[in-house]
């Protein structure tokens, strides 16, 4: 079982889809992420849920107010086990535009385009969950 120390701490990215396309965005700020491609968020803080901390982390990486919806895919465990990548569907609210602020590049891809950028590798499993959603 899992207890406060041990539980993994939980990192959210948000798949925001307008038009039938999901944002993907890349970094260049750490040497272990550059040149790869992930969800916009980061990690949970203390008296966050969920979805204040993607609302948080979209305004501040991409100056966008965001509506949370439904998971994408599992809980996918990272760097040995001490967190989890948590994605979920976001859209954006009428008329915010995405902003490059702490990512170097961001592409707007559809279905057929998901594995056209080279993911993070705990993004592999969410972006291929992420096809039938693109899909519909
Ligand atoms: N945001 C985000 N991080 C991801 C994804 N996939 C993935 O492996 N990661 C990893 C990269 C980082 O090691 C970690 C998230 O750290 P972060 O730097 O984005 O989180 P943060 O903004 O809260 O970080 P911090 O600088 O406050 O510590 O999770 C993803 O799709 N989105």
């Amino acid at each position: 079982m899992y207890n406060e120390r041990t539980m993994p701490a939980v990192v959210v990215g948000a798949a925001i889809i307008a038009s039938g396309r999901v944002l993907a965005c890349a970094r260049t700020d750490q040497p272990e992420v550059s040149g790869r491609w992930e969800f916009p968020g980061g990690k949970v803080e203390p008296g966050e849920d969920d979805a204040t901390a993607l609302a948080r982390e979209c305004l501040e990486e991409l100056g966008v107010r965001i509506d949370v919806g439904d998971r994408v895919g599992p809980d996918v465990p990272l760097s040995g086990g001490r967190a989890v990548l948590r994605v979920y569907t976001a859209r954006l609210r009428d008329g915010d535009e995405p902003r490059l602020t702490e990512h170097e590049e961001m592409r707007w891809l559809a279905a057929d385009e998901l594995f056209d950028v080279d993911w993070l590798p705990a993004d592999v499993p969410i972006a291929r969950a992420l096809r039938p959603i693109l899909e519909t």
